[in-house]
This record gives C-alpha cells, structure tokens and sequence, in this order.
C-alpha cells in the first residue's frame, strides 16, 4: 500500500537536503511536513526553544526518549561538542530504521546511538550497556503516558544528578497532565513553560523544562 508517512519523510530529505549538512536536513523535514504533510517532529518553532536548551546546557550525555524520524535527534546532536553521545531510544523498528537513515544522512552518525526497544526495560541498563553515569539532559518526547514512569525510573537508577535537566515535548497537545503535575509539586524539582505551538500549526502546545536538583 505504498511508502509509510516516515518514507515519505526520509524521500523528502533524500531529494531537497544536502548529505552532511544536518541544517538542511532540518529544512527539508519542517518544509515536507508544513506544506505537504503533517508528522509529530518536534518541528521548527519548538525546534528553537530545544536548541537554546541544549545550548545552555552543553551536555556530555544527552538521552532522548522517543527517536521517531530522527527529527530532534538531528537538532540535539548537531550542537553537541565533539567527543560527546546522544542516546536515542525508540520501541517501532520501522521509525528507527528511517531514524537511522536520516541521523546518517546528516553525517551524525558517530554522535548517536540509536537503542530500539521499550524505555521501561533500556534505562536500567544505560550504566552497564553505554558506561554513562548520569545524563546532563533528557529529551522526552515518546508515549505520553511513559513521561512520569521513565522520570522515576531516571531517578531509581542514579541517572539523574544535581542538576540534570529534563525537556519534555507535548505537555499541552497531547497533553501530559500527570507529568506537569509531578515535577511542578515535587520540590526536587524546578520546573518552567515554555509556549509555543504544536509543531506546524496554530495548537497551543509547550516545552516543560525541569531541573533536577538531587
Ligand atoms: O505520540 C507522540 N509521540 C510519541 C511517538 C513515539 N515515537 N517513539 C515512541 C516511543 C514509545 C515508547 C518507547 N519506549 C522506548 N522508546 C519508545 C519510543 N513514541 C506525539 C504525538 C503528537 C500528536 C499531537 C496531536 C495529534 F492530533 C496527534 C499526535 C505530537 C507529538 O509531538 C508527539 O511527540
Ligand atoms: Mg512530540
């Protein structure tokens, strides 16, 4: 029945970006999906507020939950310094296998690691399997409802130190109530909204910046 909407994608990226250029990457997939057809990347407008996260926090161990097309793993991992890892996590084989053609197309490659599986059962296993002993950043943008379980979870294996900082996508449209209301009450958390839209329309949507304070 044809190519799914992450061929699609990938088709888009192959025809209008530039191999090794992850801007144009960036580019392609924002142009493809607001004039062609809609698709849950992160997108351009949120795109900037997640730049200027990372780029304040400069990490030396990102994690990203949920890859998707690859989308913001792109974004993360072209402003991280040299010598640095992202380490992506997707549970549908079919969007890692797109994920890893356009994180290669954007001649990233050696800056990610693409893990497929259930977060659930991969975050336990981040010390021993990627010798990581916290993350500086968390990028949570898989099924809203794992949000508040992976946070704990972060928190249970000493993933977390005294100031990680966790980003979380959605947290209007879908929506992730339960998420907002766990790290805005709990004290070992500082928490701020940042407004934007869902990604390429109207929809109010926002960003929730979370620092760990151990
Ligand atoms: O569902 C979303 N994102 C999640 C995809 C995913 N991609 N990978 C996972 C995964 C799930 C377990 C995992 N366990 C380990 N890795 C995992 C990865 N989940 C999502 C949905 C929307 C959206 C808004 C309005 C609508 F009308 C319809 C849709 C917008 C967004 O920005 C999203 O991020
Ligand atoms: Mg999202």
């Amino acid at each position: 029945t044809g190519l799914s909407r992450p061929q699609r994608i990938l088709k888009a990226v192959q025809k209008n970006a530039t191999k090794g250029n992850p801007e144009s990457v960036i580019a392609a997939i924002d142009h493809y999906c607001r004039h062609s057809e809609w698709a849950m990347n992160v997108g351009d407008e949120k795109g900037l507020i997640l730049d200027s996260v990372v780029t304040e926090v400069n990490p030396s161990t990102a994690l990203e939950l949920g890859t998707y097309c690859g989308y913001s793993t792109v974004r993360i991992a072209r402003l991280l310094s040299p010598g640095t890892k992202l380490i992506t996590l997707e549970f549908n084989p079919d969007y890692a296998a797109i994920a890893r053609q356009i994180i290669a197309y954007a001649g990233l490659q050696d800056k990610v690691i693409l893990v497929e599986g259930p977060s659930g059962d991969l975050i336990p296993k981040m010390k021993q399997q990627h010798g990581i002993k916290s993350f500086d950043f968390v990028f949570l943008d898989h099924w809203k409802d794992r949000y508040v379980p992976d946070t704990k979870l972060l928190e249970e294996c000493g993933l977390l130190r005294k100031g990680s900082v966790l980003l979380a996508d959605n947290v209007i449209c879908p929506g992730t109530p339960e998420y907002l209301k766990y790290v805005r009450n709990d004290p070992r958390y500082e928490s701020r909204y940042f407004k934007s839209n869902l990604e390429y329309t109207k929809v109010e949507d926002g960003l929730e910046k979370s620092v760990f304070l151990g």
